[in-house]
């Protein structure tokens, strides 16, 4: 599933521009991004919800818009918060789904049963959705979604609001599910991308600002220097070493400094070999492993 040139603008408002990216059977991917970066709109368009200004969704080398009604049931959307509706019980309200996704009346009562027994629904199947706890209700609009077995999932935020018990249950499920699917999932949470996900696009303002396995967005580790260089300039004498991004923190009195270097695929022993061998004295040297949250918020610029 690509999006290609992917753009929505609403009256006055340009909320995707120009989305480039590929999802994956297997490859269970997050969405992230700031309040209003275009997450659920970009989900809306990949579910073919909302037709784009420009720019295709496509679907095995097929433009979506030219089967919409067809994909339809191969896909499943969990929309932000629901739906679930409050005055049917948790049977009544999936076999609602079941008809609404033209499940044949002949395989419809086993549809549900396999969804029932894959979210632990089978103690609340006879409750009406209004008296459940927020976990229950997930886990019923959970259920909705996979209803019929799609093999494409796109879940807005799909743990929110759940317990950290629920939302190990419904992290580990999701990680399950995408092992032959195609999922998408928008997430405001960081811990959760780090437990269960191997990709990640990150969006701003609309706009792809990251696409990358969760692995390789890590590799932005540094490392922290303190040497002395002499007279010459340590950053020149890196970058032409082929090492960019060095950068000086501060000056100490006694004639060293404080440097920053980006590793990317490099190891740290790399630089310590380069530096010995140039006998640079170094008194201190330590790996900065960043956290998601600093990569995450220095790319969207919070
Ligand atoms: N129907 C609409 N009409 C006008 N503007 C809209 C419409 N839907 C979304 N927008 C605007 O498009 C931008 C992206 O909205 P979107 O809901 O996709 O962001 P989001 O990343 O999902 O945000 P959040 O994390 O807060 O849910 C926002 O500025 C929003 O106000």
């Amino acid at each position: 599933m690509q999006a290609v040139q992917l753009t929505k603008e609403f009256p006055g408002k340009l909320a995707v521009s120009n989305l480039n990216f590929t999802l994956r059977p297997g490859r269970l991917t997050a969405l992230l991004g700031p309040n209003g970066a275009g997450k659920t709109t970009t989900m809306r368009l990949l579910t073919g919800f909302t037709e784009p200004t420009s720019g295709m969704v496509e679907i095995q080398g097929r433009d979506l818009s030219e089967f919409r009604a067809e994909f339809q049931k191969q896909i499943g959307y969990l929309p932000e918060s629901g739906p679930v509706y409050r005055d049917l019980t948790v049977s009544e309200n999936l076999d609602f789904f079941a008809k609404t996704r033209c499940i044949p009346k002949t395989q419809r009562s086993r549809a549900i049963f396999r969804v029932i027994e894959e979210l632990n629904l089978g103690e609340v199947r006879h409750l009406v959705i209004g008296t459940l706890s927020k976990g229950f209700r997930q886990r019923v609009a959970l259920a909705s979604t996979l209803l019929g077995d799609p093999k494409y999932l796109i879940l807005d935020e799909p743990s929110y609001g759940l317990d950290p018990n629920q939302m190990t249950q419904i992290r580990l499920l999701i990680r399950d599910l995408s092992k032959d699917r195609t999922v998408l999932i928008s997430t405001h949470s960081l811990d959760e991308v780090e437990e269960i996900c191997e990709h990640v696009i990150i969006l701003s303002n609309g706009r792809v600002v990251a696409n990358s396995s969760v692995q390789d967005l890590r590799k932005q580790d540094k490392l922290f220097l303190v040497l002395n260089q002499g007279k010459s300039d340590f950053i020149s004498f890196m970058r032409h070493n082929g090492w960019a991004n060095v950068f000086k923190l501060k000056d100490l009195e006694d004639g060293f400094a404080e440097y920053e270097v980006s590793l990317g695929d490099a190891k740290p022993e790399d630089i310590f070999l380069l530096l010995s061998k140039n006998q640079i004295t170094i008194r201190e040297m330590r790996k900065l492993e960043e956290s998601l949250k600093t990569i995450f918020n220095s790319i969207t610029g919070n």
